[in-house]
């Protein structure tokens, strides 16, 4: 995507480009307009042409004013619209992605495009567009300096013209070079990124943040290079062009008089006319970066959306949610593989497994074992590369059964992410909120106002509770939790095991909870042992392993 064509999509509530660019059209012309009738004035004696020229210029200056503010306006309501639109198109896609795709491209790059690049390009594209209103300005210009001396117009469209031509032939380099630039620039912003996320780590270790300290002079050294190169490069051309529009001033204050070819009265004015047209030159060099810089955040934003749509589903964002009820979920001959690294590829399965309504089932594994792909799988965030997942004995077909059946789960994942306001639900009885903030004894530390929390500057265990009310609140059939009991003191991992969850059996909950608190696995129904992405059905009180055929499903 160019930033041309980005522009050329219009988005709803935005200016017709016709309307847009006539008014930069008018400004351009009130401009070229009132410095004519300015010019003419300057060689005018008699009181009623002078009069009649201030009117004029008066008439000129006032439709300047009044234009260009239009064309201003008209023009940030463009760019922003067309912005607007390409980041909630961004957005939309970005939400109906699989979760693989999402983790492929990567949080930082993300957002680097969301925010990075479209600022880039709607500060860029904003100037870049009111270049129309240049055009104009330029044109009219030449056309009175065609008026006033027919060869040193023909000599000036000569040289804006190999200019032109100059500047295509050095439009891919000078591109190449920007983008070049902003990837540099990206990799510097991780870094700032990681800086500002390790600073406990940095603080602590003075060798490590000298280290990254001068990585990152490093690479902000580099970023200023490639990004002075860049500017550079699609100046350099520019200046030339403008260099020989002042051998063209010399030309016609030295040699056209010498050459009989311009009458000295004339002389001013022309050379007024030449050192005019500078003006919207000057403007082009000055937007030619940007426009670089615009076209690599517009490119960059392509490919972003490129990747999205090649992974995107048809479920859309508004969407009601159909209710279903769960009795039983099972999944049969499931395996899932990560794209390979190194040539090694990490396989989940066969699994074969039926979870039934109420049961609470804990799973165990070492680290890197499959236990949180497997979380993936059953809760519907990552497709089965192979295998079907069966709802009450119906299978789950296509993405949108899959996004319907999502809704049945609640989760608190280890990288659980709190929402400062409770998205999505109407909110919630008071009552019961007070009852569960002095469950989790988060009385007195943040409170509920309508749906909006009052703080999230709690302590890491304090923020876990405050994610498990909010998935209390949520009142979903299925609850998964990922080594929720990990960083709680040991009461409340007694009150979890000894307490939470007997309470989620007594209501007829599904609960799947990854765990290592081997001291509590009596108040599980089952355990779930995970290997090298194999599962095994283990019995709570069963001191070795019992091997379950991985051909046949298993139930309890
Ligand atoms: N996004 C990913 N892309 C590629 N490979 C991945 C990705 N996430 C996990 N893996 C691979 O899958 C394996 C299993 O990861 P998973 O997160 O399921 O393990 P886990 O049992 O939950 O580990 P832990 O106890 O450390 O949380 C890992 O060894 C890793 O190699």
């Amino acid at each position: 995507m160019s930033m041309i064509k980005l522009l050329s999509e219009r988005a709803p509530g935005a200016p017709g480009l016709p309307s847009l660019l006539s008014a930069q059209a008018l400004a351009g012309l009130a401009g070229a307009g009132w410095f004519t009738v300015l010019t003419q004035a300057s060689g005018v004696t008699g009181h009623a042409q002078v009069t009649s020229l201030a009117a004029l210029a008066v008439c000129a200056l006032a439709l300047f004013v009044v234009a260009q503010r239009y064309a201003t306006r008209q023009t940030a309501a463009r760019v922003e619209f067309s912005i607007h639109s390409v980041r909630i198109r961004l957005i939309d896609k970005l939400t109906r992605v699989d979760l693989q795709t999402f983790e492929r491209i990567g949080k930082k790059h993300l957002l680097s495009c969301v925010e990075k690049d479209m600022k880039v390009m709607s500060n860029a594209t904003m100037a870049v567009i009111s270049a129309g209103q240049s055009i104009m300005l330029f044109v009219f210009t030449l056309a009175y300096l065609a008026y006033l001396l027919p060869l040193a117009c023909a000599i000036c469209v000569v040289v804006i013209l190999l200019g032109v031509f100059l500047h295509l032939i050095r439009l891919r380099t000078i591109e190449r070079s920007t983008q070049r630039a902003m990837k540099a620039e990206n990799n510097l912003f991780g870094l700032v990124g990681h800086m500002i996320g390790g600073f406990k780590e940095l603080k602590l270790h003075q060798r490590r943040r000298r280290e990254i300290y001068d990585e990152l002079v490093g690479a902000s050294e580099h970023s200023a290079t490639l990004n002075q190169k860049a500017f550079g490069q699609a100046t350099d051309h520019l200046i030339l062009l403008q260099s020989i529009l002042y051998i063209l001033l010399g030309l016609v204050v030295f040699a056209f008089p010498l050459a009989g070819l311009l009458q000295p009265f004339l002389l001013i004015r022309v050379v007024t006319v030449i050192l005019f047209l500078s003006v919207p030159i000057n403007h082009f060099i000055g937007i030619l970066p940007m426009y670089g810089q615009a076209n690599a955040a517009a490119r960059s934003i392509g490919e972003l959306e490129q990747l999205l749509d090649a992974a995107v589903d048809v479920e859309e964002l508004s969407e009601e949610v159909e209710p279903v009820l769960m009795s039983s979920i099972e999944l049969r001959n499931v395996c899932f593989a990560y794209m390979a690294v190194d040539g090694h590829a990490f396989e989940v399965g066969p699994i074969n497994l039926s979870v039934q309504q109420g049961q609470v089932i804990f799973i165990t594994g070492s680290n890197g074992s499959g236990k949180s792909t497997f979380m993936k799988l059953l809760t519907g965030l990552q497709a089965p590369s192979v295998g079907c997942l069966f709802l009450n004995g119906t299978p789950l077909e296509g993405v949108r059964s899959l996004a319907t059946y999502r809704n049945l789960f609640s989760a608190v994942f280890t990288d659980y992410h709190l929402f400062p306001r409770l998205y999505g639900s109407v909110p919630p009885d008071p009552t019961r909120v007070q009852e569960l903030l002095k469950r989790l004894a988060l009385d007195g530390k943040t409170r509920l106002d309508g749906r909006l929390f009052t703080t999230l500057d709690l302590s890491t265990g304090q923020r876990k509770r405050l994610a498990h009310l909010v998935a209390l609140l949520e009142d979903r059939q299925v609850y998964i939790f990922d080594e929720w009991a990990a960083d709680q003191d040991p009461n409340f991992r007694r009150w979890f095991y000894r307490e939470e969850l007997p309470r989620f059996k007594a209501m007829g909950k599904t609960v799947i909870a990854v765990t290592h608190d081997d001291q509590y696995f009596s108040n599980a129904d089952r355990w779930l042992h995970f290997e090298e992405g194999h599962c095994e059905e283990r019995f709570p009180d069963a001191a070795l392993p019992i091997s379950i055929p991985q051909s046949s499903p298993f139930s309890i």
